[in-house]
């Protein structure tokens, strides 16, 4: 059996030297193994360690081991990732593990590093967004490509099932790590991988198909709102005057309310919020109208004619400036 890695590769006219981001599970020994033989001599992996899991010491023994059997060279960052109040574990350890990878990477003069994401995982991400309520972003799964902190992430394996990598895997003998923690039910993701997907795939036989499709359809539909919402920014100014937000239509609004604190705060206000701001914007008609309304972790307040966010309750106001 081929490495269904290798037939995702063999399409991909990658940048290179190119990273891969190699935890030793399943899904990264495969990309690293069709990764090296396609591109040898070019392909450098990136091994996390997470200083806080036990068994962080032997993952990255295992790695290294692997990496001299194939012929790559191997850089470790090491993460200590504490997750901050309202951040779920899992997520504050993906965030310093993205962090760590661009750090490792740019040391080594690496500007670009794969990801092993494959068409479960997206499945995965979208129904967890799903039940948290996301908008068009949260439904469009993860990108294909994107960038951050000054590296270009890649996901070569996005339309590649996790039945097939772990065929090849076990076809093939590749030594691997299988992480306990990936059967722990605590977990969303893994009750959503455990017990959602096989109902899943039960019921509806094409599902990854179609939900890669809709994956698809709302990241267009976003990156949509995302122009729109630029353009209606750049007119509005920044930070945004008040008359020039009263003008849009309460939807556009609150796309741009919603772009402007997630880009230039990394706020992202609740539903309620949003609602509440809106209606305090469309009530702002008269000098005297003051806006103080608490949003994500600060507030957003009117000065005069502009909105100002604060990340923590802004100084009182005086009268002539509300
Ligand atoms: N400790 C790590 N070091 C380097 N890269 C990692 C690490 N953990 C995860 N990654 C990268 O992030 C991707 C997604 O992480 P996830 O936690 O879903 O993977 P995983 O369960 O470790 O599985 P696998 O290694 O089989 O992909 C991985 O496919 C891998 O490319």
């Amino acid at each position: 059996m081929e490495n269904p890695a290798a037939l995702a590769l063999a399409s991909w006219a990658a940048p290179l030297p190119l990273g891969i981001a190699y935890s030793g599970g399943a899904d990264s020994t495969a990309l690293l193994h069709a990764a090296a033989s396609r591109w040898p001599g070019q392909v450098q992996a990136l091994h996390v360690h997470h200083g806080l899991q036990p068994a962080a010491d032997d993952f990255e023994v295992h790695c290294r081991a692997t990496c001299e059997a194939l012929g790559v060279p191997l850089h470790v960052g090491h993460v200590d990732a504490r997750h901050a109040p309202g951040e779920s574990p899992e997520d504050a350890a993906r965030r310093a593990r993205y962090v760590t990878l661009a750090a490792v990477a740019r040391v080594h003069g690496l500007g670009d590093i794969a990801l092993a994401q494959h068409a479960d995982d997206q499945v995965e991400t979208m129904l967890i967004a799903l039940s948290r309520g996301a908008g068009l972003d949260g439904l469009a799964g993860m990108p294909r490509q994107m960038q951050r902190h000054g590296v270009n992430f890649h996901r070569p394996l996005l339309e590649v099932q996790a039945v097939a990598l772990r065929e090849w895997i076990a076809q093939s003998g590749a030594a691997h790590i299988d992480d306990p923690s990936n059967a722990d039910l605590r977990y969303t993701r893994n009750r959503i991988r455990l017990q959602l997907l096989p109902a899943l795939a039960a019921t509806l036989p094409q599902f990854r198909e179609t939900f890669a499709r809709s994956a698809r359809n709302a990241a267009k539909a976003s990156r949509l709102l995302a122009e729109v919402a630029a353009s209606d920014s750049a007119a509005a100014g920044s930070p945004p005057a008040l008359e020039a937000l009263r003008s849009l239509p309460r939807g556009r609004l609150a796309n741009v309310l919603r772009h402007w604190l997630k880009r230039e705060h990394d706020a992202v206000p609740s539903e309620a919020q949003l609602e509440q701001l809106l209606d305090q914007i469309e009530a702002c008609s008269t000098r005297g109208h003051r806006i103080r309304l608490k949003v994500a972790d600060g507030y957003v307040q009117r000065e005069g004619d502009i909105l100002r966010w604060y990340n923590a309750r802004p100084p009182s106001q005086p009268a002539a400036l509300r």
